[in-house]
């Protein structure tokens, strides 16, 4: 598939695509998360790109909602799925869904919504969800001890587009490597040619090393791991708390993990702490060691009557104050034991194994002096066996490490993916149950059930509790008016049968005890407009009416008091042609209006009517059966009250007015 097929993704994203993995399976994996590591990608530009390849999949190239209106019913269906989940990128996951015309689209997110409302959104796997996020990708890091070298242009390039963490350095033959051995801890060869190479040092030929990346820089994985760490622990505690099946063994994960410290590096192993303390404390544990030897000797000169011939003690004043002769005659034995004491606790003091306190014993020992001085050269030599000692542990643990993780690196992925999918199924699963939904049936266009029916719908999107919400049952084939009394329910009604219709046709569960929609081709939902307009925007909604009724087959239109648009008598004249219109092609239509009547009477057909009835006026207050009753033009509330009046009232005048009506 091309990548620009897909509706949306221009040459410039399809470029930037390209830099994933695996460009097109992640783009039709719908894997928010993973589409959005693309440079430049964010996730809300994700979740547009996932749709358009869902939308590519499905031949679905039509746009359901067709009106402001119908898109804000949309948002607020997502605003409320959205609301339930625990991670951003659920919230984003969630945007892939949307009212489609499609067959096949609709029964794919049909059957993961199923699935989805069988989860137990228990809070133990909530509280898990809060510490996942999709995994990250750490900034490159620069190992410096290690270097890749090559006499081949073509290698070289290679080399540094594959591997960014060392550099690549160009040889020629095998004096060049036997220098970078001396500038460099390790030399990784990548030339065959030089395969039987006897140079000093550190220096191996790996022609595929480039191709074995875990093992030419476990910093990478190790860099990985560690800036994952959090939110592999918290998707490991989702599945543990909710019972996944595992993608990956938690248990070598938890083992890998702890064995590896937020720099990247291992921890945990007592010989690589022993040698990084030695080198660390060296120059302190030898300044340490001359004390030693310096108390020892300054004990036993104390202790000591010194007998000094009278040549020595004249050399020694005319050589100024150097009694190192002394030492050696008269001291021997008490200046090698001061020299042992400070041997042993330089090894005591860092830990060093034999071999290593053999070099050791070489920093002190020299000329015979006091205060005991300490060998430099020795010293220094020291320092460089333990840190090359300290260096070849760590690379053989990051190593070791880097195997180990290298087999989690894809199941770890899975491990988070299938944590974060958790929390869309669990957002669905929750919006199921507070709004206590039902599974819709869409059925085609052409089906006998065309139009739409719900039985007990209940609006989550109300201004009352949802628990104070009246339920609903309407059903609607054809154009047909909607009447009611002031503040009756009739636009809540219109709102709830756009939700049900917007959330059935993205496959979700609807607020109704049972509810069977057509697969609408395009849902246009026009609000009450607020006020009479002016000529040119009477126009512009004429005009949009005008196009309304050329369009396309399977629609549903839906039309709140569009008499407020202009002067009364003009409305019902407009709102019936209108219908007219709409009953020919066989649209399913809802349209609120106060001018039901009139309406009725100037339409060449037989207009159908719903009401909304009031069951009276009780204490001033509406009484309202919230169920519009079929083929009924419901009574005004202006009625109602005349009406009342005249039953209150001694008078003939509320009699005869509500004869007029
Ligand atoms: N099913 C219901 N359950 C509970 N309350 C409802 C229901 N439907 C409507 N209401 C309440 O009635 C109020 C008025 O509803 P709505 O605006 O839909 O009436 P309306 O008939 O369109 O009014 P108007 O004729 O003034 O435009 C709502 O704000 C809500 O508080």
């Amino acid at each position: 598939m091309e990548l620009e097929a897909i509706p949306g993704v221009g040459a410039k994203t399809a470029a930037a695509l390209r830099e994933l993995d695996d460009p097109v399976a992640t783009v039709e994996s719908g894997d928010v998360a993973a589409i959005a590591r693309a440079p430049g990608v964010n996730e809300a530009r994700a979740a547009r790109i996932a749709r358009g390849a869902i939308r590519r999949r499905h031949g679905d190239d039509g746009r359901v909602l067709a009106t402001d209106r119908a898109r804000e019913v949309y948002r607020e269906a997502i605003d409320l799925l959205r609301e339930r989940t625990v991670t951003g990128y659920a919230a984003k996951r969630l945007e892939t869904f949307y009212p489609s015309a499609s067959a096949s689209r609709i029964g794919e997110a049909q059957s993961f919504v199923e699935s989805a409302v069988e989860r137990d959104p228990d809070p133990a796997v909530r509280e898990a969800l809060a510490g996942v996020e999709p995994l990250t990708d750490p900034p490159t890091v620069r190992v410096r001890d290690r270097c890749l070298a090559t006499a081949d242009a073509e290698t070289l390039a290679r080399a540094e587009s594959a591997v960014p963490e060392l550099s690549v350095e160009t040889v020629e033959d095998a004096r060049d490597v036997s220098e970078l051995a001396r500038s460099y801890a390790t030399v990784i060869v990548l030339d065959e040619a030089f395969a039987g190479l006897d140079v000093e040092g550190d220096v191996h030929v790996r022609p595929n090393a480039l191709d074995e990346p875990a093992e030419t820089v476990p910093e990478r994985l190790l860099a990985f791991f560690a800036a994952n760490r959090e939110r592999l622990e918290a998707a490991a505690a989702v599945h543990g708390a909710a019972g996944l099946s595992r993608a990956a063994d938690l248990d070598r994960l938890r083992d890998a993990l702890a064995r590896l410290d937020d720099d990247g590096t291992v921890v945990g192993d007592e010989e690589l702490e022993r040698l990084t303390a030695a080198v660390d404390d060296l120059d302190a544990a030898v300044s340490t060691a001359e004390s030693v030897a310096d108390d020892r000797l300054r004990e036993a000169i104390r202790e000591r009557d010194v007998t000094i011939e009278g040549t020595d003690f004249l050399s020694l004043v005319e050589q100024g104050a150097r009694v190192d002769s002394l030492l050696d005659r008269e001291l021997a034995d008490e200046y090698d034991e001061a020299i042992d004491r400070a041997r042993e606790h330089l090894a005591d003091a860092l830990r060093l194994e034999p071999e290593e306190a053999e070099l050791a014993d070489r920093v002190f020992g020299g000329d015979p002096s006091f205060p005991v001085e300490h060998d430099e050269s020795a010293v220094s030599r020291l320092r460089t066996e333990l840190s090359a000692a300290r260096d070849r542990r760590a690379a053989r643990l990051k190593a070791e490490l880097a195997s180990d993780l290298g087999d989690l690196r894809e199941p770890v992925e899975e491990l988070v993916r299938d944590a974060l999918e958790l929390d869309v199924e669990l957002a669905v699963a929750r919006f199921a149950r507070d709004f206590d939904c039902v599974m819709p049936e869409v059925v085609a266009p052409d089906s006998s059930d065309s139009g739409f029916r719900i039985e007990g719908g209940r609006s989550p999107l109300l201004d009352v509790g949802f628990e104070d919400v009246e339920p609903i049952d309407y059903a609607v084939s054809g154009a047909t008016l909607l009447s009611g009394v002031n503040s009756g329910g009739k636009t809540s009604t219109l709102d709830l049968v756009a939700l049900v219709v917007v959330l059935a046709q993205m496959g979700m569960p609807v607020p109704a005890e049972s509810a069977t929609v057509e697969r609408f081709e395009e849902v246009h939902y026009y609000a009450k407009s607020q006020g009479t307009l002016d000529a040119g925007a009477f126009e512009a909604t004429l005009r949009d009416f005008g196009d309304l009724v050329e369009g396309a087959d399977g629609r549903l239109v839906l039309v709140d008091e569009l008499e407020s648009i202009t002067e009364p008598g003009a409305s019902a004249k407009i709102i019936a042609g209108i219908l007219e219109a709409l009953d020919e092609q066989d649209a399913t239509g809802v349209f609120v209006s106060h001018l039901a009547r009139e309406i009725r009477d100037a339409a060449d057909f037989e207009v159908a009517v719903d009401g909304i009835e009031a069951a009276g006026l009780v204490d001033g207050e509406l009484r309202v059966n919230r169920s519009p009753r079929k083929g009924h033009l419901a009574r005004s509330t202006p009625e109602l009250i005349v009406e009342k009046l005249a039953g209150d009232r001694d008078t003939d005048f509320y009699g005869d007015l509500l004869e007029k009506f």
